[in-house]
């Protein structure tokens, strides 16, 4: 018996952060879109609760309990009294510390996955319920599509999308520590921060006609200014895909992933083929969104 499961990395399209709260974190409200680098989990029936990643940041990535896959095996295991294990392969493809929360795609993918192994036909409501807890990106890797992120981050409600986004994403040699980040943007900040961050209307507009020029132009995030603190060489990055025409270009949450917005499949290359030729990134990927949330592609057995 095998489940195959696929979830999406996201990339956010606005990214508005509000006053650090007493537990830690930050109000958001983000529009999140989900793109088309994605991880794919396989779970087999096993003794214990173990986990094997391959690609070609396989090596950043934990295989012990803090791997964010057995996390929610053994959350969901734990929520429902299921005792049984379960072996889960990633196939990463989804940038390590990158901003595109491919840890939270491995989690919500396990969610899944697990839920369908082990028989345990929990609702999406439910399922939910125990992303939120894993991590603040888990319930949108769950959902996927276009939608806006309130609270942490976790609190969804879908928006309206129209057409189709072409991203050239732009990789870096090193990750970012989100906490590092959020803790930068304190720094710059402070309490001159609004604490009721809010979503750009301009921007839904936009989504809702289905105006990728106009999305080029709303693309924004707080964060930046305190990734660009602690990745300096981001700047760079973002004036060589400004110059190769992007309809917008952004760091990808905590960062450190650069998303330019491109005008077409070709355009996204052409883009790519700049950011390479100015030897400012490590690598280069095309995605499209939105793309679905965590989903079940195989059962075999
Ligand atoms: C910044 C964002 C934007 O979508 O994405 P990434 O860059 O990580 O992909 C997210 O808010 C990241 O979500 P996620 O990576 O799930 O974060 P969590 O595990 O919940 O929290 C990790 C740490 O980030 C900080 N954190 C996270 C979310 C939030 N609303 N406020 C915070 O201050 C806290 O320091 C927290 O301890
Ligand atoms: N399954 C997993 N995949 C990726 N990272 C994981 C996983 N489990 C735990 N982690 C840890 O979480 C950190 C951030 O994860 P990731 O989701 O890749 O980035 P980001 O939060 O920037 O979107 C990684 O540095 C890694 O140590």
């Amino acid at each position: 018996m095998s489940i195959r499961v696929r979830a999406p990395g996201k990339v956010n399209l606005s990214l508005a952060v509000g006053r650090r709260q007493e537990d830690g974190f930050h109000p958001l409200a983000t529009v999140f879109q989900a793109v088309s680098l994605v991880e794919e989990l396989v779970a087999t029936p096993a003794d214990d609760v173990t986990v094997e990643v391959t690609g070609p940041q396989a090596g950043l990535v934990p295989t012990d309990g803090s791997n964010l896959a057995v996390r929610a095996a053994r959350l969901l295991a734990d929520a429902t009294g299921v005792e049984a294990g379960v072996h889960l392969a990633i196939r990463k493809d989804v940038p390590v510390a990158g901003g595109m929360a491919g840890g939270s795609a491995d989690a919500a993918a396990a969610l899944v996955a697990c839920d369908a192994l082990w028989g345990t036909g929990l609702p999406r409501s439910e399922l939910a319920r125990l992303a939120a807890d894993l991590g603040s990106d888990v319930p949108f890797a769950l959902q996927g599509g276009t939608a806006v992120g309130t609270g942490r981050g976790h609190l969804l409600s879908p928006v309206l999308s129209r057409g189709e986004y072409h991203w050239t994403v732009g990789l870096s040699p090193r990750g970012l520590s989100t906490p590092e980040v959020f803790g930068a943007f304190d720094a710059l900040v402070g309490a001159a921060v609004d604490p009721d961050p809010v979503v750009d209307d301009a921007l839904l507009r936009a989504l809702l006609a289905g105006d990728a020029e106009a999305v080029g132009a709303a693309l924004s995030n707080d964060l930046q200014h305190a990734a660009l603190e602690l990745a300096p060489e981001l700047a760079e990055t973002l004036a060589v895909a400004e110059d190769a025409g992007a309809l917008g270009v952004v760091v990808s949450g905590s960062g450190p992933t650069v998303v330019a917005l491109a005008a077409s499949p070709g355009h996204a290359v052409a883009i790519g083929r700049a950011l390479l030729d100015a030897h400012v990134v490590a690598g280069v990927r095309q995605a499209v969104g939105p793309v679905p949330g965590a989903r079940l592609v195989a059962e075999r057995g």
